[in-house]
This record gives C-alpha cells, sequence and structure tokens, in this order.
C-alpha cells in the first residue's frame, strides 16, 4: 500500500469514529446553521499578483517532525502580519501530527482565510472544516473519483467554502476541470513515493485554462523559485517546510515575497 492509500484508509477510520460522536446529519446541520461562507480564499487568489499560502506544518510522512517546537498561533500570527495571503493549517494526527483545534483556534485568531489541510475522503470532512472555521479544503484527486469531486465542489459550494482541487498529473488536471474546479494545486510532490519534482507546474500550466487559479505547491523554498513560479504566471505558491525551519519567519517570508 502507498502512503498515500494509507493516509486515505486512516481518515477514512477517522470519519467513521468521529460520526459516532456526531452523525453526519448533526454536523451538516451545525454547518449550515453559520453564516454561508464568502469564498474568501478564491477571491484573495483572484487579486493580481502571486498570493503566499504559508503553511502549520508539524511533521510529515516524508520529513518526520519538521518543528517540535510548534507554537502554531504564533506562527499563524507571524505569517498574517508578514503579509501571507492565506493560511493552510494540517488536521491530519497520525501522520502530520496536525489536529482540528490548530485549525479551530488559528481561524479564530487571523483575518486571513485558512485552508483545511487533510486527506477528504468523506462529505463529513467538509462539513467539519466548515464548523472548525476553514474558509477552503483541499481535495485531492488521485483519492477521489471523478463524480465524488464535483460532488464535493458542491457541497462547497453551498456553504460558501473554497475547494483546492489537487493534482499531480495530466489526466489529473482533467479530470479536475471537467468536475468544474476554480482552484487547481499542482503538487510538486508525488504523494505516492515523495519525488519532488517541481517542473511538475511548468509542464502542467499550460492545460490549466486561464478562468481556474493555478496554485503551485510544495518544494518552494527560494526567491529563485519564487521567480520560476512568477514567470509561468502562477496565482498562488503554497510553502510549508521551508517556512516551517526558518527561525524567523516573518523575515524569510518577506524574502521570498521579495520585501526586504
Ligand atoms: O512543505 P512543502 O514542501 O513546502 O509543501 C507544502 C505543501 O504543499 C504540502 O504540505 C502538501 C501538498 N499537498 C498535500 C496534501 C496533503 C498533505 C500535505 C500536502
Amino acid at each position: 500500500m502507498t502512503i498515500l492509500e494509507q493516509l486515505a484508509d486512516h481518515a477514512r477510520e477517522r470519519v467513521a469514529q468521529a460520526k459516532r460522536n456526531v452523525s453526519l446529519e448533526a454536523i451538516r446541520r451545525q454547518a449550515l446553521s453559520l453564516p454561508k461562507g464568502n469564498f474568501s480564499f478564491e477571491n484573495t487568489l483572484r487579486r493580481p499578483g502571486l498570493s503566499f499560502i504559508c503553511e502549520c506544518k508539524k511533521a510529515s510522512p516524508s520529513k518526520g517532525l519538521i518543528a517540535p517546537d510548534f507554537p502554531y498561533l504564533q506562527i499563524a500570527r507571524d505569517y498574517e502580519e508578514a503579509g501571507a495571503d492565506c493560511i493552510s493549517v494540517l488536521t491530519e494526527p497520525k501522520w502530520f501530527l496536525g489536529s482540528g483545534e490548530y485549525l479551530r483556534e488559528i481561524a479564530n485568531s487571523v483575518s486571513i482565510p485558512c485552508l483545511r489541510k487533510d486527506f477528504t475522503v468523506d462529505e463529513y470532512m467538509i462539513y467539519r472544516a466548515k464548523v472548525l472555521g476553514a474558509s477552503a479544503v483541499l481535495l485531492i484527486c488521485s483519492i477521489l473519483r471523478g463524480g465524488q469531486i464535483k460532488e464535493y465542489i458542491s457541497i462547497c459550494d453551498e456553504l460558501g467554502l473554497s475547494a483546492l482541487v489537487e493534482v499531480h498529473s495530466e489526466d489529473e488536471v482533467q479530470a479536475a476541470l471537467s468536475a468544474g474546479a476554480r482552484i487547481i494545486g499542482v503538487n510538486n510532490r508525488d504523494l505516492k513515493d515523495f519525488s519532488m519534482d517541481t517542473d511538475n507546474s511548468r509542464r502542467l500550466r499550460k492545460l490549466i485554462r486561464h478562468d481556474a487559479l493555478f496554485v503551485s505547491e510544495s518544494g518552494i523554498g527560494s526567491a529563485g523559485d519564487i521567480g520560476k513560479l512568477r514567470k509561468i504566471d502562477a496565482d498562488a505558491v503554497l510553502i510549508g517546510e521551508a517556512l516551517m525551519r526558518a527561525a524567523d519567519k516573518k523575515n524569510m517570508l518577506n524574502e521570498l515575497r521579495g520585501i526586504s
């Protein structure tokens, strides 16, 4: 089994467990009773220029423990102060040491949109993201069928959440576009074997129509990387590890944004 399959299987177990405490009907009702979101994540990315989505990530299956000391609220506030456009919060507990509570607290303490970064395998996780205060959820194409991507995007639309649809190959770009994705994230890391190929963004960029937003994800850590992505007209970048390892996150983000 690839790590991606294990992550997806474990996400299904987590959902089954969560449903024993709060049923799908109850979480759906809770989510729908909240004020509808205003697609703030998507609207932010639509502004001219390159947007920066900065990630709060304590650990990952490819790198192990990245940040033994993980003052997530401070990190999120630093990102916001340094001009991040959005924040991505890992909520996967087993391999990424994330938590829904981190997302809830961060979303409550910053005014920029927050993305729930998890392995969405059930509509339950989308309603839960809304209840936790997220403005967006991640939908990873390789663990979903075409029909599911479409269905989950329409649940997001109903809640006013944005869907960041993640792809890694040509076929997945087609699947995302035919499901009606408005934000497509090209992951430079292959979640099946962790191999990195920053050229993936450049290759797949050509297939993504200009009415869909294009986000480049993973392995981005230098001004040179950012320069290349500006050249291919990326709408946003998603940066995790490089920022998590930086002692001075504000300074690093300023450098990457070209402000010093
Ligand atoms: O830490 P990096 O290499 O900057 O990558 C961030 C982000 O792209 C990565 O965490 C990620 C991209 N897609 C995912 C899907 C699930 C979990 C994590 C991810």
